[in-house]
């Protein structure tokens, strides 16, 4: 005869993050998604439940939640409740159902860090040691994947253990809920399936921000200024990798750094942080503006390619296009040789646009690979040297006397050598900082009036020089408003982005309280 355990369950110890848990006497565990815990523990005794905890999203808590079901091996039961649209959007316990449904492989986290990827409908199925329980239902295929994240450092054998022995009951409102833990516990008390297991727990520190990989926009007034910023983007949310030289470079493709204002002469910064004195760009211009002979097993010059080596000068030949036609948008210049692939060595300048815009001279040049710490400040100011040059000649060829207008560099491969990594980030904790002394209230994006009209707050878009009104937004929710300003100008800068934040809550503030509100100015207490 098989006798019902009739002791009391051990006691549930929740050893990860135990403030955000309640305790029960039972062994059910119930995950409460968005549904605030004590609502759920209102509605039982504490003998129903071993612990009752809420789970937000797939990325963080689910990790937690299994390390303490493994140091629990009395709960069998999972009773996990996705009862608001909250969840549905956040997909936390659809993942954790989706764990036990799908399983889990070897991947990779934000940062590049190993990790158990929990595995989704939408994913291959039945391969390896986490072959699933179910078979897929069709509707279930349409849905994408969420993506979840187990540590690395438990082992798959013990999640296994966990997918086998624990029973994962979903739910979707607060009666089936309550229904499901008392069902579970008209079964006898059953032993602990295993011993109590514990994993290590390490808090990894990334170095590496998220962030777009492709197409980053820098811009500053000074090549120095520049630079900072660029290296700072770079280091904080650069792709490690490996460089073709056996070190690891961090990098960015395709950087566009704009310089709009480098004075004549250029700006080197006192005392000197950049990488390049005045002597050195000295030297550095003349290898841009000038021609050099071609000898054999002697590297290129920039000037060489662009004076002589495919037979013509195209430095003369973009003055001479723009005396002619001053809106060509055609004036380019090539350094890359299609031969240059048999020879390796190839230039990493490979292209330069000039164009001209209401009576602006500017200068894009397209590197294939850019060291941004120890050459791009040199790099920068050699084309400087360039534009000024062919502002220079196509005055003298003609009428036209054109302002200089901004250098951009595109760099496909913007990327900081391991070897400069600390003097890049000594750099950016001395540098950086002080760019952001003086708040810069210019936003090129334009200017936002808050006021509240009647029974509405309006927010005036006007042009940042003479104020001409572009756009109008009106409504009482300045969630709704802010989200419709970044809808209508995507390019508002981030900070300012936050201040209409503040401005819009303190004017919804007012319009509910009855007092005056105005822009920049406190709410009275
Ligand atoms: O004007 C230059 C010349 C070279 N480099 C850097 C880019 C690469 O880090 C390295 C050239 O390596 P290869 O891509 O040629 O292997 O030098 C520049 O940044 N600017």
């Amino acid at each position: 005869m098989i006798m019902a355990d009739i002791s009391p369950p051990a006691p549930y110890i929740p050893h990860y993050k135990p403030n955000q848990v309640l305790r029960g006497s039972g062994s059910v565990v119930i995950v409460t998604g968005w549904t605030v815990r004590h609502t759920v523990a209102k509605a039982l005794n504490p003998q129903d439940y071993g612990a009752i905890g809420q789970l937000y999203s797939p990325t963080r808590g689910i990790s937690l939640l299994l390390r303490n079901l493994l140091a629990n091996p009395q709960v069998r039961d999972l009773v996990i409740l996705s009862a608001t649209k909250e969840d549905r959007n956040a997909g936390g316990c659809q993942c954790l159902l989706d764990f036990f449904t799908w399983g889990f492989e070897a991947g990779f986290s934000d940062t590049g860090a190993a990790c158990w990827l929990i595995r989704g409908p939408g994913e291959a199925i039945g391969t390896g040691d986490t072959a699933t329980r179910e078979p897929r239902t069709p509707d279930e295929t349409d849905r994408p994947t969420i993506r979840g994240y187990i540590d690395a450092e438990i082992a798959a054998t013990a999640l296994e253990q966990l997918r086998q022995q624990v029973r994962p009951h979903g739910v979707t409102t607060l009666g089936e809920a309550i229904a499901a833990v008392h069902a579970c516990n008209q079964s006898p008390t059953a032993a602990p399936w295993g011993s109590p297991q514990f994993f290590p727990l390490t808090e990894p520190t990334p170095t590496v921000f998220p962030g777009p990989r492709y197409g980053h926009r820098i811009e500053g007034k000074t090549i120095a200024e520049t630079w900072v910023r660029l290296i700072h983007r770079i280091k904080t949310t650069g792709t490690l990798r490996p460089t073709g030289y056996d070190g690891q470079w961090q990098e960015l493709i395709d950087l566009v750094a704009i310089v709009t204002a480098e004075p004549e002469g250029f700006y080197f910064p006192e005392p000197n942080y950049l990488p390049c004195d005045r002597p050195f760009i000295q030297d550095y211009i003349a290898q841009i503006l000038e021609d050099a002979p071609y000898r054999e097993g002697v590297k290129y010059t920039y000037g060489q390619r662009l004076r002589s080596w495919f037979g013509r000068d195209q430095i003369e030949q973009v003055v001479q296009k723009l005396v002619g036609e001053i809106d060509a948008a055609s004036a380019v210049m090539s350094l890359w040789d299609a031969k240059d692939h048999e020879t390796g060595g190839s230039p990493c300048l490979n292209h330069i646009w000039v164009r001209v815009v209401a009576g602006e001279l500017s200068l894009t040049a397209l590197f294939r690979s850019n060291d941004m710490f120890s050459a791009w400040p040199a790099n920068a100011m050699g084309l400087r040297a360039l534009q000024h040059h062919i502002r220079d000649r196509i005055a003298q060829e003609s009428d036209y006397d054109l302002t200089l207008g901004p250098l951009i560099t595109i760099s496909q491969s913007a990327h900081i050598y391991d070897d400069t990594w600390d003097n890049a980030d000594r750099l950016i904790a001395d540098q950086y900082a002080r760019l952001h002394e003086t708040p810069d209230f210019a936003d090129p994006a334009g200017n936002f009036l808050v006021e509240v009209e009647g029974a509405e707050i309006q927010v005036t878009h006007t042009t940042g020089g003479s104020g001409e009104v572009v756009q109008r937004y009106r409504g009482k929710q300045p969630l709704r408003l802010l989200r419709q300003i970044c809808q209508g100008s995507p390019m508002v800068r981030p900070d300012h982005a936050g201040y209409l934040g503040l401005e819009l809550q303190k004017a919804a503030i007012c319009l509910k309280t009855g007092q005056i509100y105005q822009q920049d100015r406190e709410l009275s207490q």
